[in-house]
């Protein structure tokens, strides 16, 4: 495969954004090597620039459930482009999207779109303070929330794979206000919450981590959560960004049957466009501005572009119910992965929940940050370029999922598990 132009574009890139990239998560620092450079998108494929094409499993970090350019989005997108791209004003959309998210999510009985997922757990936290009077917030260790201040500390994704889990620049003041709990471990929220029963404004979390690979809550842990937020009078903050409308058509929140006071949403909500949303019980949302005194705003919020991509991906989850499919494609991936390592003689496990996925190199079950972090990252590097070079295109680093979308076929996963095979064998040395 050559990627000439791949590499002559990413070099003029560097001298023109740090690191040439507009996001870490997407820099290659978990594998080595350099990014590749894309031209476009369809259906379950990416062809860069070159024209090598891929059978992509990252799907933009999560939104593109349907696929690359699924006629229903694309249509949708050009109708909204011909009336205008900003009002900064209501419009009728907004209420679409509002409406199919109340009517989805178990828990949301008001709704506010913002224009991404840090947006939303930024605000998310703000509310609960509001809402709370009290000013602590917990979160989990290798769960990642966007890049709020307050929540880089533990933090996943780029954070962890790049080695600054705390960031430069939170500064002491902002970070002593979060508490770092380990993720799955029941004993430490019930001494948390012992030590400081008045001090707890709102608990944070990844109802499925994504962000340290994926890693599935273990039975109980999501209803510790809930069960003390409710006796100490804290806020339940589901973060599903990641896990809306993706393990279940209602999210996390429906699949485990646990109802968080507020949830946090972005990706999938907004079809490909930048988009997020917070939103939950009414007497909490009542408290944003204007009909509460918790300030939130954004010039672009509601964006007739987004919600209108938002609309039309939701409709169609709602219309084909593509959840069984996803279900079993991405079963079928695990063990057919899990299978080819084992031929080649490499220890793995994995975590799963529907369409989310991470092979991790350990030989152990990996249920908290602390498990992650013994991963062999070196091999997990290795394995990501030998399938590059097979055209199987996969997270740049063993902290993040891998999503299957519904534009996947039988042939696309049978054509990535042979290249798995082959792969392991490769790397076996
Ligand atoms: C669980 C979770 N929360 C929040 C975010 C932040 O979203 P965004 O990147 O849209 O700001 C992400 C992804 O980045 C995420 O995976
Ligand atoms: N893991 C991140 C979000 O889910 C990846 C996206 C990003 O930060 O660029």
């Amino acid at each position: 495969m050559s990627r000439t132009k791949s590499h002559e574009v990413f070099a003029r890139a560097k001298h023109l954004m740090p690191g040439g990239v507009n996001s870490p998560a997407r820099a290659f620092g978990g594998v080595g090597g350099e990014p590749i450079v894309f031209e476009r998108g369809q259906g379950a494929y990416l062809v860069d620039v070159d024209g090598n094409q891929y059978i992509d499993y990252i799907g933009s970090w999560g939104p593109m459930i349907l696929g690359h350019l699924h006629p229903a989005v694309r249509e949708a997108l050009h109708a909204a482009v011909d009336q205008g791209t900003s009002f900064g004003a209501p419009t009728e959309r907004e209420n679409g999207l509002a409406e199919l998210i109340i009517e989805l999510v178990p828990s949301v009985e008001q709704v506010r779109l913002v224009n991404s997922g840090t947006e939303a757990t930024m605000s998310a936290i703000r509310l609960a303070r509001g809402f709370t009077g009290r000013n602590k917030i917990v979160k989990f260790a290798g769960n990642y929330h966007g890049h709020v201040d307050s929540l880089l500390v533990a933090a996943g994704s780029a954070a962890a794979t790049l080695g600054v889990p705390n960031s430069p620049g939170v500064t002491p003041g902002t970070a002593q206000d979060t508490i770092v709990l380990p993720y799955n471990n029941l004993e430490a929220l019930d001494q948390l919450f012992a030590e400081h029963p008045d001090e707890i404004a709102g608990v944070i979390f990844e109802p499925v981590v994504g962000n340290m690979g994926c890693v599935p809550p273990m039975p109980g842990f999501l209803e510790k959560i809930r069960e003390h937020c409710d006796h100490y009078g804290a806020v339940m903050i589901m973060d599903e960004v990641m896990t809306g409308f993706r393990v279940a058509m209602g999210g996390a929140q429906q699949l485990f049957g646990i109802k968080p006071d507020l949830t946090t949403l972005g990706k999938i909500v907004g079809g490909g466009l930048p988009i997020g949303a917070y939103g939950g019980r009414a007497d909490i949302m009542g408290h944003i501005m204007p009909a509460g005194e918790v300030y939130q705003a954004g010039t672009l919020s509601g964006n007739p572009l987004a919600t209108a991509a938002g609309i039309a991906t939701l409709q169609t989850l709602k219309d084909t119910n593509p959840y069984p499919q996803l279900d079993s494609h991405t079963q079928l991936l695990e063990q057919g992965l899990t299978a080819a390592a084992a031929e080649a003689g490499i220890p793995t496990v994995t975590g799963r929940v529907g369409s989310m996925l991470t092979l991790f190199f350990h030989n152990e079950p990996v249920r908290s940050w602390d498990d992650a972090a013994k991963c062999d990252t070196a091999r997990y590097g290795k394995y990501f370029w030998e399938m590059i070079e097979r055209g199987i295109y996969l997270p740049c680093s063993q902290y993040e999922a891998l999503f299957v979308s519904a534009a996947h076929s039988d042939a696309d996963i049978a054509k990535t598990i042979d290249a798995a095979k082959d792969a392991m064998l490769a790397i076996k040395k």
